[in-house]
């Protein structure tokens, strides 16, 4: 079976690609497999595409072997798109989930149901050596909930429900978000790279 390293050191990445590139017989690697620290690289961009570009080439100039990055977030429309591509750190450096929550569900905690939409952005890159990198985005559209609920997922899964929905994305099993999620539509995009991979 084909590896593809995912430039990532978020497990909940790593296990959704796990599951996802499943389909295309890819088996996937991750930063946390190994023991040599690539110093942590620094998310300069202003958008989720120059991020997920800024990952897998910084990975793939330390390895020399294709990588795919992944930078996606939370965009919120009340809050005019924020936390954005500071989702992991929006309260704080220690990239706690709980507390990312806490201060999303305070700064709405007087905005109806019907203003709280919101939607989940992911941008996959993939870099290989001395060929160009390309970036493919795909959304999840939804909106936060009034309180935080389930148990699944990751990140911000317990706040976010999805279009269609009345549960929160962590009330969903494992399938049935990666049948809708953002990481799955950006993944589509990809399918001829990774089905020449396999
Ligand atoms: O499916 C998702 N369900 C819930 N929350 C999610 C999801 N996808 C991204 N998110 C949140 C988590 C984190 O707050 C931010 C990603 O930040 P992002 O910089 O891309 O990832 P990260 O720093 O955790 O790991 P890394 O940069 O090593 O890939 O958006
Ligand atoms: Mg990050």
């Amino acid at each position: 079976m084909k590896e593809v390293l995912i430039a990532t050191k978020n497990a909940g990445k790593v296990g959704e690609f796990q599951e996802l590139f499943a389909a295309y017989d890819i088996a996937v690697k991750s930063l946390l497999d190994f023991d040599e620290e690539i110093t942590d690289i620094e998310e300069t961009g202003t958008t989720f595409s120059e991020n997920a570009a800024i990952k897998a080439e910084a990975a793939m100039d330390h390895y020399q072997i294709p990588v795919i990055a992944d930078d996606s977030g939370l965009e919120i429309d009340a809050l005019d798109g924020a936390p954005g591509v500071y989702s992991a750190r929006y309260a704080g450096k220690d990239k706690d989930d709980d507390k990312n929550m806490e201060k999303v569900l305070d700064e709405l905690i007087d905005t109806p149901l019907e203003k709280r939409t919101a939607r989940f952005v992911c941008a996959i890159a993939i870099a290989r050596p001395n060929e160009d990198t390309f970036v493919k985005t795909g959304v999840c559209e939804g909106s936060i909930a009034l309180m935080s609920r389930g148990a699944n997922g990751f990140g911000y899964d317990p706040i976010f429900i999805p279009k269609g929905s009345d549960r929160t994305m962590a009330e969903h099993t494992s399938e049935e978000k990666n049948s809708i999620s953002h990481r799955h539509y950006a993944i589509l995009q990809i399918e001829e790279w990774l089905k020449d991979q396999s």
